[in-house]
């Protein structure tokens, strides 16, 4: 028996890091997935291994079952119908298993994925021998949203044989969930999150989820309807960073200065709401398309003037900014910054020709450019063989 999800990455069109600190951001879903397999071996197969083989990253960890039972038996039975977040000692026991299957030094950053996988596994479904897989259309660890869309395609694929969410098992296709099982799975996803981000605010995971365009604050959603035609272009500076240690630095930096960082993460509220009311149909004034386009790009330039006020730039990333400047075009960071991706919007009326000498300009930094169509749908699982 097999299961298959897909779950979304994510550009952050406005306000991350400030919503960790309870400001408005922005976000809307990419059609670039994260694709979880799991199958469960047949009673002949008489297999009683966790096998995880995560092919975007080459690597492939199998545990007796036996063995993780007796790291986790002081959990009691881990099986939960509701979310529960992995403690301290949980976490040491997760990170124990995860080095026993001599990690390779060079992928020790993955460690924390495997350990939200471990938790989210084992807390939904228990000690069951399996198979899981998982291959990636996303660049893990560059911005848009990897651990968020890892976490939310491991959890639809989980409580889909959980038996805790209402699913037609017997459905052709790829098959949206019901709403209030979203609401549990983005839940479960935000648990993953937790031991991957450090401090998380719970927009990737809720942007995966539900798709769409999203404007987001204190860990609440409010769908954004929108008709304009956004293109971004998305630039993949390729310098590896790491969002846990990005959204310490700015806490750290919030403590240190504690009033003017306050003044910063208002600001990008305020940017992130106007951004939301330029975007959103119907709109309330009546500006034309270029308009719209000409205010995002003011909005999206002052976004990035305080993500360096937060300490999360990168010289990768201001080289993207003036190379994108050069042809006047607005660019911000998305995500957490310090390297990763950055988005720059391609203005309706931009000539196919100038979009070209960009790239190519960008490319011959050593950069990777992606377009991505924005605002599609969220997680999906699919029973048959036709996904
Ligand atoms: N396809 C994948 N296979 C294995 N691990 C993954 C995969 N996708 C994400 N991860 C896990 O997520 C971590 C990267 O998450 P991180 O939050 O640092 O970056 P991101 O989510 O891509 O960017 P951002 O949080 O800024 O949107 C990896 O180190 C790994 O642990
Ligand atoms: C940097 C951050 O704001 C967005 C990462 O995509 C972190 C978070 O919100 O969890
Ligand atoms: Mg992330």
């Amino acid at each position: 028996m097999e299961v298959k999800t897909r779950a979304p990455g994510k550009i952050i069109l406005a306000g991350e890091h400030a919503v960790v600190h309870g400001s408005t951001a922005v976000a809307a879903s990419i059609d670039l997935y994260t694709h979880v397999s799991l199958r469960f071996p047949s009673p002949s197969e008489n297999d009683d291994t966790l096998i995880i083989q995560l092919k975007s990253v080459a690597l492939e960890l199998s545990w007796p079952i036996s063995r993780i039972k007796a790291a986790l038996s002081y959990l009691g039975c881990p099986f939960s119908s509701t979310p529960t977040s992995c403690s301290a000692e949980s976490a040491r026991s997760l990170a124990a298993l995860v080095e026993e299957e001599n990690f390779p030094e060079a992928k020790i950053g993955l460690a924390s994925g495997v350990s939200a996988f471990l938790w989210l596994y084992t807390s939904i479904l228990g000690f069951k021998p399996a198979t899981v897989i998982v291959t990636s259309e996303l660049p893990v660890g560059a911005g848009l949203g990897s651990s968020a869309a890892f976490c939310v395609a491991l959890s639809g694929a989980f409580l889909a044989f959980s038996g805790s969410v209402n699913v037609d098992m017997s459905h052709q296709g790829w098959l949206m969930f019901g709403d209030n099982d979203l609401e549990l799975l983005n839940k479960w996803a935000f648990e993953g999150e937790k031991i991957i981000h450090g401090k998380p605010s719970g927009i990737d995971n809720t942007v995966s989820t539900y798709g769409n365009m999203i404007k987001f604050r204190s860990g609440s959603l409010t769908r954004i309807k929108s008709d304009l035609p956004l293109k971004m272009l998305i630039t993949n500076t390729k310098v590896g960073r790491n969002t846990k240690a990005l959204v310490a630095g700015v806490s750290e930096r919030s403590l240190r200065h504690p009033d003017a960082m306050s003044f910063v993460f208002n600001a990008v509220d305020s940017i992130s709401r106007e951004l939301s009311n330029v975007i959103q149909s119907p709109a309330p004034d009546n500006l034309s398309v270029t308009e719209k386009e000409e205010k995002l790009e003011e909005l999206m330039e002052m976004n990035q003037g305080l993500l360096q006020c937060m300490g999360v730039s990168h010289a990768s990333i201001e080289t993207v900014l003036r190379t994108t400047l050069k042809y006047k075009l607005a660019s911000k960071l998305t995500g957490a910054g310090g390297g990763g991706c950055v988005l720059t919007l391609l203005p309706t009326l931009l000539s196919g020709t100038v979009v070209d000498k960009v790239i190519e300009e960008l490319e011959s930094c050593g950069f990777q450019c992606l377009t991505a169509g924005i605002g599609g749908k969220g997680v999906e699982v699919c029973f048959d063989g036709s996904c």
